[in-house]
């Protein structure tokens, strides 16, 4: 019974924590008469198919019946437009500083008006892969997303009758269902980069003016993920793999990175190595604070095509396709024009089959966190030693935008950002999570790694690079070394990518970079009312690092 979609009669009153205004707006939207439910991905895709705009490609889908296609469905390509990516700046969160809930409330109703003329389409799937967590959420989009709501249907967990009597058996939360209600033609003077209103508490979003499918797969993840934080579990943005080792013994990592900054590349590298490797998955899950378990939030992968050309053999694991380009083949067949041809960020929904060795559930605790970086005064990667210092690095992840987001305002994309933990989708207070990860290094002894997939001494880390540095952790050969004066840190070696503490200007960029991160946390303090304040011990910690530099 998981989350609350159904009341009894005396629960349907203001006292209910579960009810807000904005959520009993978008709730009541998905009982209109201009609503028609999408059950199946056999609707979906035949609704989406006939939608204006759609290509139906001749590329089939590999084996159709196990994600609910009917036989010889091939992928079907919609388009966005100008934005490719995700776009953080238009998101508002009620519950945090200057956040107007009443006149969010009021632009709400206005919006759920706006698509009462126009038929719309709603679904229903499930958060989360394993009785301990999962969670229902509802979608309501407008009849020409119908292929945004086929993504939604293939991306999450569809209601098969197996995941019915899971979920039926699954935990109950004292929560309600997710509700997602979006209207990618809304328009609003204020707003013209669109909106993502998010009441977190209430588990609803609201996604305006924004027509990428990352939009509406990041917000469900966001509700998905305040939900979890509540009830005692560490939110993640990453990816996760489990490697057996000749000895029978396992080693689980997770790879915590900004989108686009190689989560999917290190979490699905096909791998000739020697051991058996299982994914729980690239994007999303969660780790329960009691026994360090990880669940998965979805079965599918979205994933970029830039890596991705027609004779790559993952196109065979494509199910939908956005933003990319289609052209035709040698016997005039429709295929798709990948590798960032188009635009940057071109995506696919791809199926869990591409992972043979796939699982929802990791009984085991992690043994290794890897923040992926792209900060140029880090080699290319750098080992933590000290739970503290694991958890600071984690919170001050230095990083560069990628064509998955779209920039808004005069921001140089080259520049670094400090995304904490690599989730720009948290809906609560940095502190809780800073204390979630430091308790979660503390008390589980996990070993933590910093890996920089960006530059390093002008050279690109490239992902042998950075994958062969982890097969050697794994296989124990990495031989660490300090890393200069910094106590608590230590790097591998690699030939032309190793620091040079001798050169004047290395130590000065990798000074610069650390003030950068002291900066961050002392900014924290002063905006928001200091809703996202950090303990003091974390402004020690690099105040540390910049006194060993000199
Ligand atoms: N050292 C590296 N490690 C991982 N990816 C890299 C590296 N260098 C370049 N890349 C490229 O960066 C992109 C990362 O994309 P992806 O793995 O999909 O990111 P995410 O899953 O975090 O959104 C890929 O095109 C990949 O080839
Ligand atoms: C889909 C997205 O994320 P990622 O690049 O992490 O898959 C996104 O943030 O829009």
């Amino acid at each position: 019974m998981t989350s609350i979609g159904k009341y009894k009669i005396k629960d349907i009153q203001k006292k209910n924590p579960l009810f807000s205004a904005i959520r009993a707006t978008v709730e009541t939207a998905f009982y209109a008469n201009n609503v028609e439910k999408i059950e199946t991905v056999a609707e979906a895709y035949a609704l989406a198919k006939e939608t204006s705009g759609t290509i139906i490609n001749d590329l089939p889908i590999h084996e159709p019946e196990i994600h609910g296609f009917p036989e010889n469905s091939k992928v079907l390509v919609f388009n966005d437009g100008e934005v490719v990516g995700r776009t953080s700046a238009a998101r508002k969160i009620i519950g945090q500083p200057d956040v107007d809930t009443a006149y969010f409330a009021r632009l709400v109703r206005e919006a759920v008006f706006g698509v009462s003329r126009r038929k719309v389409y709603t679904t229903e799937v499930y958060v989360g892969l394993n009785p301990e967590f999962m969670l229902k959420s509802h979608l309501l989009l407008p009849a020409a997303y119908a292929n945004t709501v086929l993504n939604y249907l293939l991306n999450f967990q569809r209601e098969t009758t197996e995941y019915q009597k899971m979920y039926a058996e699954s935990k109950p939360y004292q929560t309600g269902d997710l509700y997602v209600f979006g209207d990618p033609d809304w328009q609003h003077p204020d707003y013209p980069n669109g909106l993502a209103l998010f009441d977190p508490k209430h588990n609803v979003a609201v996604i305006l003016g924004l027509r990428y499918f990352g939009e509406y797969k990041k917000a469900t993840l966001t509700l998905a993920w305040a939900t979890a934080h509540d009830n005692n579990y560490i939110a993640c943005h990453g990816g996760m793999k489990q490697y057996t080792l000749s000895d029978g013994k396992k080693y689980t990592m997770a790879a915590f990175g900004l989108s686009g900054s190689g989560k999917s590349t290190i979490t699905l590298a096909k791998n000739d190595s020697k051991y058996q490797v299982t994914v729980l998955h690239d994007d999303a899950f969660i780790i329960n604070h009691q026994d360090g378990s990880t669940t998965a939030l979805e079965p599918a992968y979205f994933d970029k095509t830039q890596d991705y050309p027609m004779m790559s053999e993952m196109v065979k694991y494509f199910l939908t396709c956005q933003n990319v380009g289609v052209t035709l083949d040698e016997v005039g067949k429709k295929v798709i024009v990948t590798e960032d041809i188009r635009n940057g960020n071109g995506r696919t929904v791809k199926s869990k089959l591409v992972t043979p060795n796939r699982v929802d559930h990791i009984k085991e605790k992690i043994n290794a966190v890897y923040w992926i970086m792209q900060d140029e005064s880090l080699p290319p990667v750098v080992k933590v030693s000290d739970p503290n210092l694991a958890s600071i690095f984690g919170l001050t992840l230095a990083t560069k935008r990628s064509t998955a987001e779209n920039i808004v305002g005069d921001i140089d994309v080259n520049e670094i950002v400090i995304e904490p933990f690599a989730n720009p989708f948290r809906s609560y207070a940095l502190g809780e999570d800073f204390t979630a990860f430091k308790k979660l290094f503390e008390d589980k002894a996990i070993d933590c790694y910093i890996l920089n997939t960006g530059y390093f001494n002008g050279a690109k880390i490239k992902p042998h690079h950075t994958l062969g540095a982890i097969e050697a952790i794994i296989d124990g050969i990495g031989n660490f070394v300090p890393f200069g004066p910094i106590e608590g840190l230590s790097y591998l070696p690699i030939k032309h990518l190793n620091p040079d503490f001798e050169h004047e200007g290395y130590v000065a960029s990798l000074k610069a970079s650390m003030t950068e991160r002291l900066r961050f946390i002392e900014s924290k303090k002063l905006e928001m009312n200091a809703y996202h304040a950090l303990p003091l011990g974390t402004e020690d910690a690099v105040k540390k690092i910049l006194a060993a530099l000199g």
